[in-house]
């Protein structure tokens, strides 16, 4: 068979099931394009019909770089090449496939297969992070994608080799399917509250039941979540709820991370306003981003980017989140203050954000005074149910992937957590060290480890499969329960850096993954900080159904054990919360940094903590302690004056080192005369920002000072002394019914940590004043 005679055979099959079919090309790059080119010739798809998603400005076709690959999202093609000769981005994969139409053709450009896996390409180059480089990066992810390229139904492989020789078909990709019955046309609900031409529009029943949950935005107080995989339709479902809102006289606001994504949302809401006949306006000379509805109906659907959206300009009656998993959770928390609020998200992980919606957002919304409302989408729209291309995607990226369901791991470390009183085998938990020859062997170990890593992180994307399973300084650990993970550490070897990259570093240079070592030496002005040798933690996570049990500190004191003669610290960076800065003090990690940014995909502040494991480490970990206490105070009056006070509160604590006070016999005065009037902490507030980063820092410790203030005290010394906010917004903040009120507050909160920190001078100073 002739390579257009293969392209043309699937593209009829692809059409006649309304599924897609994958056309993998292998040989010389150029080769492979100008057969891309021929093959989709003999298909049928124009030129203009195609994306062309790689490096090469040499096709005839709109072309995307792999790195842009995240444009795709929303966004549909009758055919699509993906170029993998100069790189082969797993997240371009994902991308690609879901843009392609049913009926159309995916077409992968490719060295040889037997060869593929051994090359080392632009994507590898990034895996490769110093002391390592590219020969280190090995070729696992693209060993298992091939196998799956010649394993799974609907994928055509064509050798074209250089092009002079007749190209060679290893498989045709056909799968000579039953012929099917066309689903029946989706019914409108009884009774609906928007129009009946709305559902009309509805392309399957999941679509209507969509738009009839979505009423719910017609009423303030309510919230609806539309979750579904790629292609279900929400966003259209969600633009046709926006055009009936309109219609019916609301203001919608719409939201995505782009434009482009939100493009159906517009084009289903301007269909219903025109149904109707109330569409104002020239469509043609309109502004794309903004639908007037006429005065009659009076309503109006508007885009704006996510940071102004958050704002809620013009107080919107409704706000439509689209593709909301793809945004930060500090900017999501935001529209929990509007009216009614839908959110749609696609459930696995094409969109580079993994779970991060429904891991950390879900409870502040359940949380929130919204009703909430859930929905989900399973029948594709795009293509038929079943279709082999996602199928493939789903297992090639694991995006589908979750960890061991509950019931299997349920008695995990019972023996630990008391409380449950359940029997459990200690040693039936087991620690183990996972390379990428184990995981690729066994495909169920291998979605249990990335599916937890998915399902417990906000930031899960394919293109960390292939860093699991090919990059050089990354490592597994595991503890197992009866062979299931219960709990998974992702390890990454940094510093020990040679002094050129150490100059360089310090001279501003980039140098790849190094999170720590970077941070020190760049930021914190450390030019040795790179010398000695850590292991950062990248990801942890325990199974949902066993947290609080002990296996997350069971598994880093294994992971300590092991690695403690290797290497000189342990670290670690993160989102910081109040929670998960106790777990990681509570098994012995010290911050020694807070970023003075709020990172983009969690919306906190990142921790930086150490545990270190030699003297070098502890060298490392000692000076930038004390750095870091010393610093803190000045950097939470500006910087990190919004960051949150249980957030400061437990980033002190488990700071290791205690500033000396250092405060001048006339410093302590003006303390003590802050317990008869706090005003005059604005006369002075050095000495109070001292004594409060001190008391904290040692209240970490397990020490006299722990028990000395409340809670809220503490929260009122951090908003106050350290993040100087005015005494108004202070006492608003933590509910204070005056400002006196407020301030008196504080002078008693000063009392004990004289009593605590000051000398004999200071209680004969105290002494006075009762
Ligand atoms: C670099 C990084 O990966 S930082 C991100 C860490 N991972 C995540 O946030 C993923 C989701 N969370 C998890 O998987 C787990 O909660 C982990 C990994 C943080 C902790 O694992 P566990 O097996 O529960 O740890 P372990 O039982 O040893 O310690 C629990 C302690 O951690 C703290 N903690 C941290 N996060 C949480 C949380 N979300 N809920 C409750 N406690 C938490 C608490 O102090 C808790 O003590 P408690 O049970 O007495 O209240
Ligand atoms: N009711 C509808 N009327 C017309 N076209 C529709 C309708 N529903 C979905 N579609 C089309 O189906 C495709 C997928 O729809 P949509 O973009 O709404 O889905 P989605 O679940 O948001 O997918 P994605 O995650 O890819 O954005 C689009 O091409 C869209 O134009």
């Amino acid at each position: 068979m002739t390579l257009g005679r293969v392209a043309a055979a699937l593209r009829e099959e692809a059409r006649a099931t309304d599924e897609r079919r994958l056309l993998v090309l292998t040989g010389d790059a150029t080769a492979t394009r100008e057969a891309a080119a021929d093959a989709l010739d003999a298909a049928d798809v124009d030129a203009p019909e195609v994306t062309y998603v790689g490096e090469s400005a040499d096709t005839p076709w709109e072309r995307v770089p792999q790195a842009r690959a995240g444009d795709l999202l929303g966004t549909t093609h009758a055919a699509l090449v993906l170029d993998c000769h100069e790189e082969c981005r797993p997240n371009a994969i994902g991308r690609a496939v879901g843009a392609v139409d049913g009926g159309g053709l995916l077409v992968l450009c490719v060295p040889p297969l037997g060869s593929w896996p051994e090359r080392r390409d632009a994507f590898d180059e990034t895996l490769a992070v110093p002391p390592f480089d590219v020969a280190d990066v090995a070729g696992n992810f693209r060993t298992r994608l091939v196998e799956l390229l010649r394993a799974h139904p609907g994928i055509a492989i064509v050798d074209v080799g250089d092009g002079t020789a007749d190209p060679s078909v290893e498989r045709d990709g056909l799968t000579d399917p039953a012929p099917r019955v066309p689903p029946d046309p989706p019914t409108a609900p009884e009774d609906p509250a928007f129009p009946v031409d709305v559902y009309d529009r509805c392309l399957t029943d999941d679509q209507v039941a969509a738009v009839e949950a979505l009423e719910a935005l017609d009423e303030p107080g309510n919230a609806v979540v539309v979750e579904a995989d790629r292609g279900r339709g929400k966003s259209s479902a969600a633009g046709l709820a926006a055009g009936a809102l309109a219609l019916g006289g609301r203001d919608v606001l719409v939201t995505a991370p782009q434009y482009r994504g939100a493009a159906e949302v517009f084009a289903r809401a301007r269909e219903v306003l025109a149904d109707a006949d109330a569409l104002a306006g020239d469509p043609d000379e309109d502004d794309p981003e903004r639908l007037e509805a006429t005065d009659d109906a009076g309503g109006r659907v508007r885009f704006e980017r996510p940071a102004t959206a958050a704002e809620l300009p013009d107080g919107p009656d409704a706000v439509v989140v689209d593709e909301a998993a793809a945004l930060p959770v500090r900017l999501l928390e935001r529209f929990l203050d509007t009216p009614a609020a839908a959110f749609t998200t696609t459930v696995h992980g094409y969109e580079g954000a993994g779970r991060g919606f429904s891991v950390r957002f879900r409870d502040r919304l359940y949380e929130s005074d919204l009703a909430v409302r859930d929905v989900s989408m399973t029948d594709p729209i795009r293509y038929a149910a079943g279709d082999p291309v996602e199928v493939w995607a789903f297992r090639a990226l694991l995006l589908d992937a979750g960890p061991a369901v509950d019931p299997l791991v349920a008695d995990a470390g019972a023996d630990t957590a008391a409380a449950t009183g359940t029997d459990g085998d200690p040693d039936s938990v087991a620690y183990r060290a996972f390379d990428a020859a184990d995981l690729v062997a066994d495909e169920h170990l291998l979605r249990e480890v990335f599916g937890l890593l998915v399902a417990a992180h906000y930031q899960t994307e394919p293109d960390d499969l292939a860093r699991l399973l090919d990059a050089p300084n990354v490592a597994v650990r595991a503890l197992t329960y009866e062979g299931h993970v219960v709990s998974v550490a992702l390890l990454a070897r940094e510093g020990a850096l040679p002094t050129d990259l150490r100059a360089h570093m310090y001279e501003g240079g980039r140098v790849r993954g190094n999170m720590i070592p970077d941070v020190l030496t760049s930021q914190l002005r450390d030019e040795r900080a790179a010398v000695p040798e850590g292991l950062r933690v990248l990801r942890i996570a325990t199974h949902h159904a066993v947290r609080s049990r002990g296996l997350g500190s069971r598994l880093l004191s294994e992971v300590r054990a092991e690695f403690a003669d290797d290497v000189d610290w342990l670290g670690t960076g993160y989102g910081a919360t109040p929670e998960l800065l106790r777990f990681w003090q509570g098994n012995g990690f010290s911050t020694v940094h807070l970023s003075t940014t709020r990172n983009e995909s969690s919306g906190e502040y990142s921790a930086v903590m150490l545990a270190p494991t030699s003297d070098a480490g502890r060298d490392l970990a000692e000076r930038h302690g004390r750095w870091f206490a010393d610093r803190v105070g000045a950097m939470l009056s500006d910087p990190l004056a919004d960051m949150d006070p249980d957030v400061v509160r437990a980033a002190l604590r488990s700071a290791d080192v205690a500033p000396a006070l250092d405060l001048s016999e006339w410093e302590w005065r003006l303390l003590v005369g802050m317990t008869g009037g706090a005003g005059i902490f604005d006369t002075s507030p050095r000495p109070l920002r001292r004594l409060t980063v001190r008391y904290l820092v040692d209240a970490g410790d397990g020490g006299d000072a722990e028990a000395l203030l409340n809670p809220r005290q503490e929260r009122l010394l951090v908003r106050k002394a350290l993040q100087t906010h005015t005494w108004e917004a202070v006492a608003d903040d933590l509910g204070f019914h005056s400002l006196g009120q407020c301030m008196r507050a504080l002078g008693e909160a000063v009392r004990p940590l004289l009593s605590r920190f000051g000398d004999a001078n200071v209680e004969a100073e105290l002494e006075r004043f009762e």
